[in-house]
């Protein structure tokens, strides 16, 4: 069963400009007719440009704003109607700021958490136990948060969001701003957890590296609506984006000739074939090995990033 069900959502807002004496009101659909399910365990990657409606989703499903139309149900619940039921059941990180009390350590914040929610104390304690050891917190306990640095903070925060079990977190761009090593202790931390706990989790992240190393899915929304949904292999393979064969030869040879690929670039013996994403590249390879002396070989596939920047590029009306 679904552990998050959006029925034809949609959220406007009204936005008011003044232009000299004039004052003009607007709505802008921040969602506009949204319906997807996410199964509980899913870590599910929720991309698309600024301004597409993201926050506002996350918003939505946490309960802080009620949609303009459609249904949703989060743990079986209305968000907005049981705010503070859900609130037991879910944990949100947003990376841009902190729910952690500035002036308190680490660890009061994190007592602080352990009464607001309830959470048996042995069951604290483990938990706890585990988030210290994992995310490297032993020396920050003692520290108030305003002087930790942003990693750290950072780890902070999603310990906190995590210290009552809940099913679902929402974590809204978690990496922002971290360096490559904290990046990927977080990334592997929340893989541990996901594995362990079957705790879902929907990422919002600019990073696209994020959602290679954690998300199972990935759904792309645009101007209110999703565009795509699906896992990140099928997003490869829905575009265009061309595939590339970068060949190494024994020696340097004039540009490769063979059905099917185009040299785009040579760089002594090293040469650069493209090929259509719908070309197997077995056949190619054959053909390449029995005709020219090779001595390595290697496919290199679109990257995310030039994938999701294709979608986002509207196709020419031609009507
Ligand atoms: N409180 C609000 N009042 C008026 N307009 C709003 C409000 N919140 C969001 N919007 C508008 O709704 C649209 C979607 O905004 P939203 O913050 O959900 O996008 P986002 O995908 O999270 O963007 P980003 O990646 O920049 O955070 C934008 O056009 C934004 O200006």
């Amino acid at each position: 069963m679904p552990v998050i069900e959006l029925t034809d959502v949609s959220r406007a807002f009204t936005v008011t400009s003044r232009t000299g004496f004039r004052r003009t009101r607007r709505e802008v659909r921040a969602v506009d007719g949204l319906s997807f399910t996410v199964e509980p365990g899913e870590v599910v990657g929720y991309i698309g440009p600024n301004g597409a409606g993201k926050s506002t989703t996350i918003k939505m499903l946490t309960g802080i704003l009620v949609p303009s139309g459609g249904t949703i149900r989060v743990a079986g619940v209305d968000p907005s109607r049981h705010r503070l039921k859900l609130a037991k059941r879910i944990g949100v990180v947003f990376g841009q700021r902190t729910t952690l009390w500035w002036d308190l350590p680490l660890k009061d914040s994190f007592a602080v958490l352990q009464k607001m929610y309830g959470v048996p104390i042995a069951r604290h304690r483990e938990n706890l136990a585990t988030f210290v050891e994992l995310l490297d917190l032993g020396d920050l306990l003692d520290v108030p948060v305003r002087q930790l640095s942003l990693g750290q903070r950072m780890r902070g925060d999603i310990a906190a969001a995590l210290l009552h079990d809940p099913e679902i977190v929402y974590l809204d761009e978690p990496t922002i701003g971290l360096d490559v090593i904290s990046k990927a202790r977080l990334r592997e931390f929340l893989a541990q957890v996901n594995a362990e706990r079957r705790t879902t989790v929907i990422l919002t992240t600019h990073d696209l590296d994020d959602i290679e190393a954690l998300c199972t899915r990935v759904m792309v929304i645009d101007h209110g609506r999703q565009i795509f949904d699906g896992t990140l292999p099928t997003l490869r393979a829905s575009q265009s984006a061309p595939r590339t064969l970068v060949v190494d030869l024994a020696t340097s040879l004039p540009p490769i000739t063979i059905p099917g690929a185009t040299v785009t670039k040579v760089d002594g013996p090293r040469q650069h074939l493209t090929f259509p994403p719908t070309t197997s590249a077995a056949p190619l390879v054959a053909h390449l090995a029995a005709t020219y002396p090779l001595a390595d070989l290697t496919i290199a596939e679109p990257t995310i990033e030039s994938i999701i920047t294709q979608l986002y590029t509207p196709t020419p009306d031609l009507s």
